[in-house]
């Protein structure tokens, strides 16, 4: 399998260049050259099997010849064993049609883990057969740092530098980034926004001589590897509901949109799903940009669903690629208007690609909590702010066929929202015990390039081993 930049203008590459890249040169983000298809009769087949099974089987046509498939076999295997519960990513009934995936049976509760377990794992090993290191940097507004660190912190070949915006995280989900003991992790609180160290990121990336000399690599939803990992529990679902026979729509709670590209991603591959539908809370620009066409930013609401705090919505660009055509230059155009004034608007013929196969819809925070307290009350069932916005937004569009929202993070991650929603404190899991006692270690920089760069020269054992690359 080869991978194209959604920009047009990076090299095309295999799967373990496009792993270690993150981004692309071009600024773009990879995707597979072709689709593989999934036939019916296997997604029929995928019911009742262990999910790493249904991982191998989904992953394989992605990772090409670059693993060996009993090397692959290996590491989704290890990576799914970390979840305690037997099916990885269980279903529960809300209501006659409707469901919740729970994805955060991982290490650190949050959805994150499912595509961070294995990609941990792939990036060591190509590193290994490389001989050399990469310094990992990734931007967080809570999750994604959490799940990094739990699954690199073992890693013997990268150092991990986490960009997280100061005062704008759960203390649950700090503590899980300053607290793995491990000496290649670093988490950094960024004076400013998830955007602003989002920003940082890519800036880093797009920083040629330093991307080469700290040998590079992120794991954000801009990686590929995340990505593909998040499609297979749409199949999982899909299948255990009566896929491909029954079709099924998916409300997901989105921020970066990564996770709901994969589901797109799925129905390419021929996963039948009648509807993909983009749950936002305040932070509603791809609401805003799918009524009315222009993708506008207008600054970040700090919210009780901290994690979809986003501006800037990286992965959409994938889909704009997609609906467009795969036409890089007008993706590359776009970008660059974002980029300079930020906004662009979209053409007619992209916005009605997309609106063919997305709804969208917002839940403010005051509806948020009346969700958590409503499904307490009538099922029993304690949701997490952010799956509460999805489930919010998923009940005004229950239809005939089954509807499946991710549930993406675990009540105990937030319970000052919990607390203000029913006045009951989340017990976190018995794995996390002493989480709050713990001794923290951070350091904090400004919200400046140039600052983050050198700290993390000054840190990582990945330096000037690009050349090698
Ligand atoms: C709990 C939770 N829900 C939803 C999201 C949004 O997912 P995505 O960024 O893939 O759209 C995130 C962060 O990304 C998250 O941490
Ligand atoms: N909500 C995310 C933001 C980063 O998203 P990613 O999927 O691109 O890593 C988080 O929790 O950090």
């Amino acid at each position: 399998m080869k991978y194209v930049s959604s920009r047009g203008e990076a090299p095309v590459l295999g799967f373990a260049d496009t792993l270690l890249a993150g981004l692309a040169n071009d600024g773009g983000l990879y995707v597979p050259e072709t689709w593989p298809q999934i036939s019916a009769d296997t997604i029929r087949g995928f019911a009742g099997r262990p999910y790493a099974e249904v991982a191998f089987d989904i992953l394989l046509p992605f990772v090409g010849e670059d693993i060996a498939p009993n090397d692959l076999k290996r590491m989704v295997d290890e990576a799914y064993a970390t979840f305690p519960h037997p099916a990885v990513a269980p279903l529960v009934q809300l209501g006659p049609s409707h469901f919740v995936l729970e994805l955060f049976h991982g290490p650190t509760l949050a959805f994150k883990d499912v595509a961070m377990q294995l990609i941990a794992r792939l990036m060591d090993h190509v590193l290994a057969q490389r001989g050399r290191r990469a310094t990992i940097v990734g931007a967080t507004s809570g999750d994604t740092g959490g799940a990094a660190i739990a699954a690199f912190a073992a890693s013997q070949r990268t150092d991990m530098f986490i960009l997280f915006p100061h005062g704008r995280v759960s203390p649950v989900q700090q503590r899980q980034m300053t607290t793995s003991g491990a000496d290649n992790v670093h988490a950094v609180a960024v004076d400013g926004t998830f955007d602003d160290c989002q920003a940082l990121v890519k800036a880093m990336f797009n920083h040629a001589s330093f991307r080469e000399k700290a040998a590079l690599s992120g794991v954000n939803s801009i990686n590929w590897g995340r990505i593909m990992a998040q499609i297979v529990y749409y199949f999982t679902a899909a299948a255990s509901l009566g896929a491909p026979e029954r079709a099924v729509s998916f409300t997901v709670p989105t921020g970066n949109f990564g996770d709901i590209f994969a589901g797109y991603a799925a129905k390419r591959m021929g996963l039948p799903v009648e509807r993909l539908v983009i749950a936002t809370n305040e932070n509603d620009i791809l609401v805003r940009t799918l009524d009315r066409g222009r993708y506008e930013t207008t600054g970040v609401h700090a919210t009780t669903s901290p994690s979809m705090d986003i501006q800037v919505s990286s992965n959409f660009e994938r889909l704009i690629f997609e609906a467009s055509g795969r036409d890089g230059d007008m993706v590359r155009g776009l970008m660059q208007q974002l980029a300079q004034s930020g906004s662009f608007t979209l053409p007619e013929a992209v916005l009605a690609a997309i609106r063919a196969e997305f709804d969208a819809g917002a839940t403010d925070q005051a509806a948020t909590a009346d969700i958590i307290r409503r499904t307490l009350t009538g099922t029993a069932y304690l949701l997490d702010p952010h799956t509460a916005v999805g489930v919010g937004v998923a009940e005004s569009r229950l239809g005939r066929e089954a509807m499946i929202t991710l549930g993406t993070a675990h009540p105990a991650k937030f319970p000052d929202a919990i607390e203000k929603a029913v006045q009951i404190t989340p017990a976190l899991p018995p794995s996390h015990g002493d989480l709050m006692q713990k001794r923290e270690t951070m350091d904090r920089l400004p919200n400046e390039i140039g600052a983050v760069e050198s700290y993390i020269l000054a840190r990582t054992r990945a330096v000037d081993q690009g050349a090698e690359a």
